[in-house]
């Protein structure tokens, strides 16, 4: 059944604040650190009354972790941070790094803790000089090690799980296009699951580029079906363990998904008690 509970914890808003989330194990271990993990980077540890949203985005490949950060973070007004992306620059720059990511990523490994830190504490560190408060992670933490990390250094407020079955995610990588000009991220597989042991059937709408980006569609060099399949496999290895991670510290909210972003998105909105944003919705499409 479509997990659609409301998220019962309170947590704060920016703007329009409800009341404020306060974890008695986040402050204690904020108390412990005093220097940061992030290479030179320090992450100010600040109350959530004066600071925006952190957020982390847990879910497989393919499950549209992105879409729903990105759109989260045009109606909050934070920053959407995926890992995958800053990689993805990484890889797509001559730097000296790029050779060793193509490999790995090619292969549908996790690159290191520690080159993983170094991108992400750069994003960070460019974010808190344009004046950035708070975020969106989408595809960090994805082990334990990094979510302690990331715990020795600030506070995340609530942990989003996205889930669909492992048939949909497959399919949804291997329909997965990007446009080379834009940037945005389509889809053109059409995904008819039937219902099966009492969980219902899944139905999503291609989601299809316009006319203008067309011509200038790509795929990522990982969403082959083998490539996929290793990513899914590494997945439920190393990150489905956050889950525990994250609900014994209350803060984990699950969502299975009901269908394609028309069915999935004002659901989502109710889940996180976001639903009375309506007259802000239409600048997060
Ligand atoms: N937190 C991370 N730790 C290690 N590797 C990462 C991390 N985030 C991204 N990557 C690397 O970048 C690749 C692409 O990431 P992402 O776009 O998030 O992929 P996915 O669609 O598999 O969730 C991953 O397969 C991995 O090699």
């Amino acid at each position: 059944m479509a997990a659609i509970t409301r998220f019962s914890k309170p947590f704060a808003i920016p703007h329009i604040r409800r009341c404020f989330y306060s974890s008695s194990a986040a402050a204690a271990v904020s108390n412990q650190h005093d220097t940061s993990p992030f290479g030179n980077y320090k992450i100010t540890r600040r109350d959530p009354s004066e600071r925006n949203v952190q957020w982390v985005f847990l879910g497989s490949p393919g499950v549209g972790k992105g879409t729903y950060a990105s759109r989260l973070s045009n109606l909050l007004g934070v920053p959407h941070i995926a890992t995958g992306d800053l990689v993805r620059e990484e890889l797509a720059s001559s730097g000296t790094l790029s050779k060793q990511l193509t490999e790995i990523v090619n292969q549908g490994k996790l690159v290191s803790d520690e080159i993983i830190i170094s991108l992400l504490s750069k994003r960070l560190e460019a974010g808190e000089t344009k004046g950035e408060s708070g975020f969106i992670l989408d595809g960090f933490p994805r082990t334990i090690n990094q979510a302690e990390i990331l715990e020795g250094v600030t506070d995340i407020d609530l942990v989003v799980n996205l889930r669909l079955p492992e048939s949909v995610l497959i399919e949804k990588c291997l329909g997965r296009r990007i446009c080379s000009q834009c940037g945005k991220n389509f889809n053109v597989a059409s995904i008819n699951v039937k219902g099966q042991n009492g969980s219902p059937g899944i139905s999503m709408a291609p989601l299809l580029p316009p006319p203008s980006c067309m011509s200038k569609l790509g795929t990522r060099s990982d969403d082959t079906e083998e490539v996929v399949k290793e990513r899914l496999r590494i997945y439920n290895e190393k990150s489905q363990p956050l889950e525990d991670y994250y609900r014994n510290q209350g803060k984990l909210m699950e969502f299975d998904l009901p269908g394609g972003i028309p069915e999935s998105w004002p659901k989502l909105l109710e889940a996180l008690n976001l639903d009375d944003f309506d007259e802000r919705q239409s600048v997060a499409a």
